[in-house]
């Protein structure tokens, strides 16, 4: 793996009373992208959440591009420069695609220029002056994606970015994914389509119960398949 530059150690996490992180240990190279599975309920939202500050409650470590995230307040996660793609979305229904993709900030230097990234999402500029509520599911991914790469982040959070989407547009965000990863983009994907992870990962964490318990490149896709299935349940 090259440097890191997301370190999480003996990161744990709470909601109130309820213990859900026990002592998460990973590692994101600079350029890599990694992709955490894990069965329902074990904790992979809660890691990004935690990551982002969404979900106070932490002790551990997160190292990011040197700084300690615990020890930043809230709103400079971002500012440190990482995007986060929740698992809802959060397109905001009656602005247009132009002004949802205008909405977040630029945080850094080396952001994707308007035309860079409707290069990459050719529908978004189609849909340009659509509001929220006329995107289809598929769109609305894309545009969660593409308005975090003006910010000028350097690394995404990508959270569950395939679900309940048609398999051809499950093609085209692993297209731009893949062109996202060859710009240097690192990503950390969660999500449950191993299949579609595979095309673009370079390396797959496991998680269960709140701490990961292994981890192999992708090359070792085939050969886990047996041990995956019972651990994921598909
Ligand atoms: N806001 C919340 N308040 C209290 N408990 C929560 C909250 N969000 C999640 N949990 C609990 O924390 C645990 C981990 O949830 P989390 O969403 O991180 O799992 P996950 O691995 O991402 O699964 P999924 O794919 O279902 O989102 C679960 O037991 C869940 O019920």
């Amino acid at each position: 793996m090259a440097e890191p530059l997301l370190d999480l150690r003996d990161l744990n996490a709470w909601y109130g009373e309820s213990h859900v992180l026990h002592g998460v240990d990973m590692s994101v190279g600079r350029g890599e992208t990694v992709t955490l599975l894990g069965r329902n309920g074990v904790g992979k939202t809660t890691t990004l959440r935690a990551i982002m500050g969404i979900v106070r409650k932490r002790t551990g470590t997160i190292h990011f591009d040197g700084k300690d995230l615990l020890k930043l307040p809230l709103h400079r996660t971002a500012h440190a420069g990482i995007g986060f793609v929740p698992e809802e979305r959060g397109i905001f229904s009656t602005l247009d695609v132009m002004e949802n993709l205008m909405l977040p900030p630029v945080v850094a230097e080396g952001g994707m220029s308007i035309e860079e990234i409707f290069t990459l999402f050719p529908n978004l500029k189609e849909r340009r002056s659509s509001p929220g509520t006329k995107l289809s599911g598929g769109e609305q991914q894309m545009l969660a994606i593409a308005r975090m790469l003006r910010t000028g982040a350097t690394m995404l959070l990508l959270d569950e970015p395939t679900e309940g989407l048609a398999p051809v547009i499950i093609d085209r965000i692993g297209d731009a994914l893949e062109s996202l990863r060859a710009r240097g983009m690192t990503i950390l994907l969660v999500e449950q389509n191993f299949r579609f992870a595979s095309h673009i990962t370079d390396r797959f964490y496991v998680m269960e119960h709140g701490a990961i318990s292994t981890t192999f490149p992708v090359g070792e896709l085939d050969a886990r398949m047996p041990e995956l299935q019972q651990l994921l349940g598909v």
